[in-house]
């Protein structure tokens, strides 16, 4: 790969991680990049990510080997046509998008399906652009590769490779499996807690007591709500008739608790809790997904002034990296339980040994 020249249309979140991945595993590698913030780009330029930046989409990308798309959907698709003629024999376009189906559509309708194959990194988060980007936003997500009838093994191959080179876990899908299986996991979800959270909005009491009370629970389950409307208004239009089946599965089952309620059947409810409960803790938290983070504790610490980086100087001093640090807001484990996220399991396994050493109390994250 070091002598690959990639292309990337759009870098943010998702482009510019892939990017600062490629460049952290491959300083070699050449990358031209467009999108339409020139100032993130020059950024980007700065930062030693970008080598080339590009003012439009023409002449310079004749270079690449592989051109990422990483719009949103809708506009990713529209990009082929304008991007075919400058396309150098031997040369593959991938994207990132949330959904295959429709940019496929596209693909087989110009008659591209043998300079395409498509995929889709399985991690992210709600927020948006180059700045929030990082080398290893990806590590240890699934990257789901969707190649066309006409692919051949070693494009497919050429994509499972980036994905293994920035830390990912590449899957070969069929692209309908793949949309179908994103609608439930992913899209209603986003869905369910938009329209949760403007429930919540417009029930609210004049002074915003919800609002003001909203704890752990309703912040876990509306992370998402804050992602970005442009973005998932396409990942909907886009995916529509298997989102709309998996809604429909959905109201039939609210259908159900509302009645299961109004029967006032404590044992359905109690069912439904129970069955939940088994199969969310058979997910594995292990990898890094749509969840949280993955290598992390809690640390059950004294709520003082000067406890945490009391707590921060021991880590340090025995070179241990801190991904993320933060107060336990929804207070269910217990008063002051700081959550230390870390960038890999060694650092995790270190951390713990030697604040275990120290005494403090620690939860390991299920
Ligand atoms: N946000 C997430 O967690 C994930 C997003 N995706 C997919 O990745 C793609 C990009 O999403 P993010 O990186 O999150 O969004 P983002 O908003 O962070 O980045 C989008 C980038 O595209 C550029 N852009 C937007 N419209 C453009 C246009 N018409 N021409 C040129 N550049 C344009 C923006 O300037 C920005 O650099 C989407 O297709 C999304 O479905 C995939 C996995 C996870
Ligand atoms: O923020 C989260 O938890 C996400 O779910 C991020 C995400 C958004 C879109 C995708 O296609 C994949 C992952």
């Amino acid at each position: 790969m070091k002598d690959t020249i990639f292309g990337f249309i759009g870098l943010g979140l998702i482009g510019g991680s892939i990017a600062k991945g490629i460049k952290r595993a491959c300083p070699d590698a050449r990358i031209m990049a467009y999108m339409r913030t020139r100032a993130k780009l020059e950024q980007a330029k700065a930062d030693g990510i970008v080598d080339v930046i590009l003012d439009g989409i023409g002449e310079p990308l004749r270079e690449c080997d592989i051109i990422f798309l990483c719009t949103p959907v809708e506009y990713n698709a529209q990009y082929l046509t304008q991007i075919r003629p400058f396309l150098k024999p031997g040369a593959l376009i991938s994207d990132v998008g949330s959904t295959k189906e429709d940019i496929h559509c596209v693909v087989t309708s110009l008659g591209m399906e043998d300079v395409f194959v498509g995929g889709h990194p399985m991690a992210g988060s709600e927020k948006t652009g180059y700045e929030n980007a990082t080398d290893h936003l990806l590590e240890n997500a699934y990257y789901i590769v969707t190649p066309t009838a006409l692919s051949s093994g070693e494009d497919a191959d050429r994509i499972v490779t980036v994905a293994k080179l920035i830390g990912s876990i590449p899957i070969v899908l069929d692209y309908h499996e793949h949309d179908r299986i994103v609608a439930a996991i992913s899209h209603l979800p986003h869905l369910i807690a938009s329209s949760l959270v403007n429930l919540v909005k417009d029930s609210d009491t004049h002074d915003e007591l919800m609002k003001r009370l909203a704890a752990g629970g309703f912040k876990d389950i509306t992370r998402i709500a804050s992602s970005s409307p442009e973005m998932w208004e396409q990942i909907c239009m886009t995916n529509t008739g298997n989102i709309i089946d998996m809604m429909e599965s959905y109201i039939a089952s609210l259908n159900q608790i509302l009645h299961s309620l109004k029967a006032h059947q404590g044992k359905d409810i109690y069912e439904l809790f129970n069955t939940s409960r088994a199969y969310r803790n058979s997910i594995s938290e292990n990898r890094r997904g749509s969840v949280t983070p993955e290598y992390a504790f809690t640390v059950d610490i004294v709520d003082e002034p000067g406890a945490i980086s009391t707590l921060s100087c021991i880590l340090s001093a025995r070179g241990i990296s801190i991904c993320n640090i933060g107060i336990n807001h929804n207070r269910e484990q217990g008063e002051g339980a700081l959550k230390i996220v870390f960038y890999d399991e060694a650092s995790m396994k270190q951390a713990w040994a030697q604040l275990k050493k120290y005494n403090y109390e620690l939860i390991p994250k299920h």
